[in-house]
C-alpha cells in the first residue's frame, strides 16, 4: 500500500440546473490494495463520487487521475477496464439468464475467446463461492447470492479497483456478511483494491481507511479507529456509531477499562474475558 492508484484533486461537480455543489473542492487518494470506505450521511455526495469514478459525469473542476490515465472522455472506456462497479439493487444487475451466461456477458462484450471465458466464468464464480450455482437462474437465488454473482462478473474482467456502491444495503444480515466476506478475501487473497460507499459504519468498521463526507465535502479521512473516536460528532452528521464501539464507550464510562473503541463484537468480548480473568 504506497503508490495511490486513485488520486481525486480538487474535484468540483453540481448537477444541471443545482445550485449547490454536490461535490466541493474533494481530494483524496485511493492506495493500491486498500479497502477504503467512504460514508456519509444521505445526500453528502457519495454516489455523486462513484459516477465521477465511473465516468457517467465529470468534474466541473479538478481531476481524477486512474493509474497512469487522467479521467476525460476521451479515456473514460479505458479507465473503465481499470474500475469494476456494483450497485446497491441485486435485482437490476442480471443481464443473463442464468448465472453462467450473466458472467459470460461482460467478457463476450470484450472479445475474450471462448476457451478463456469458460475458464475466467469458472474462478470469479469460485472467487465469490458460486461456482455450484452455474446453470442456476437469477430468480432462485438470495439477494447476498445475487450480489455475489454481481461481483464475479466485475472480476472476470480483472479490474484492478471494484467500487460496491451500496451494495450490501438491500440485503439481509446473512447476504451482508457473505458480501463482506467475498470483498475481505478479494482485498486479501487477490490483491483487489476496494472502494466501498455505504452509509453502514459497522460494514465501514472492516475497511483499512475510511472518508466521511458531509454536504459534499470531505469531512475527515483515517482508519476505523481514529474516525471512531469522533464520537458524537458522527451521529451530528447522521451516522449512526457501530454498537460494540457505543458499548465500549459505556463501559469506560462506567469505569471499566477498556482501552480503545473495539470495532466488533468479538473483540470487545475477547477485551473484556481478559480483564475478567486478570481479576
Ligand atoms: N441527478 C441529480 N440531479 C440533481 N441533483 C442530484 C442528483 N443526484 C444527486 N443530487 C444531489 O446531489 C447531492 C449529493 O447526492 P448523492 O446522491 O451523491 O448523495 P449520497 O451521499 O449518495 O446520498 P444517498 O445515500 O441518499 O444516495 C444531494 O444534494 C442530491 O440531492
Amino acid at each position: 500500500m504506497n503508490k495511490p492508484l486513485v488520486s481525486i484533486e480538487h474535484v468540483h461537480f453540481k448537477y444541471e440546473g443545482q445550485e449547490e455543489y454536490a461535490l466541493k473542492d474533494v481530494s483524496l487518494q485511493i492506495y493500491d490494495g486498500e479497502w477504503l470506505a467512504i460514508v456519509g450521511h444521505n445526500g453528502s455526495g457519495k454516489s455523486t463520487l462513484a459516477k465521477l469514478l465511473n465516468g457517467l459525469q465529470y468534474p466541473e473542476k479538478g481531476r481524477i487521475q486512474i493509474g497512469e490515465l487522467e479521467l476525460t472522455e476521451d479515456t473514460v472506456w479505458e479507465t473503465r477496464k481499470l474500475i469494476g462497479m456494483v450497485f446497491q439493487n441485486p435485482d437490476n444487475q442480471f443481464v443473463g439468464t442464468t448465472v453462467q451466461d450473466d458472467v459470460a456477458f461482460g467478457l463476450e462484450n470484450n472479445g475474450i475467446l471462448r476457451e478463456e471465458m469458460v475458464e475466467r466464468v469458472e474462478n470469479s464464480l469460485k472467487q465469490v463461492q458460486m461456482e455450484a450455482f452455474l446453470q442456476q437462474e437469477p430468480h432462485q437465488l438470495s439477494g447476498g447470492q445475487k450480489q455475489r454473482v454481481a461481483i464475479a462478473s466485475v472480476i472476470a474482467l480483472r479490474p484492478q479497483i471494484i467500487v460496491l456502491d451500496e451494495a450490501t444495503s438491500m440485503l439481509d444480515p446473512r447476504g451482508r456478511e457473505e458480501v463482506l466476506n467475498v470483498i475481505r478475501e478479494l482485498k486479501e487473497d487477490h490483491d483487489m483494491t476496494v472502494i466501498s460507499i455505504t452509509h453502514d459504519l459497522e460494514e465501514a468498521a472492516k475497511a483499512d481507511r475510511m472518508i466521511v463526507l458531509n454536504r459534499g465535502q470531505l469531512y475527515r479521512e483515517g482508519t476505523p479507529e481514529e474516525i471512531f473516536q469522533l464520537d458524537e460528532e458522527l451521529v451530528k452528521l447522521g451516522l449512526d456509531i457501530p454498537f460494540p464501539v457505543k458499548i465500549s464507550k459505556m463501559l469506560r464510562e462506567k469505569g471499566i477499562p477498556v482501552s480503545k473503541s473495539y470495532l466488533s463484537e468479538e473483540a470487545l468480548v475477547a477485551q473484556l474475558w481478559t480483564s475478567h480473568s486478570g481479576k
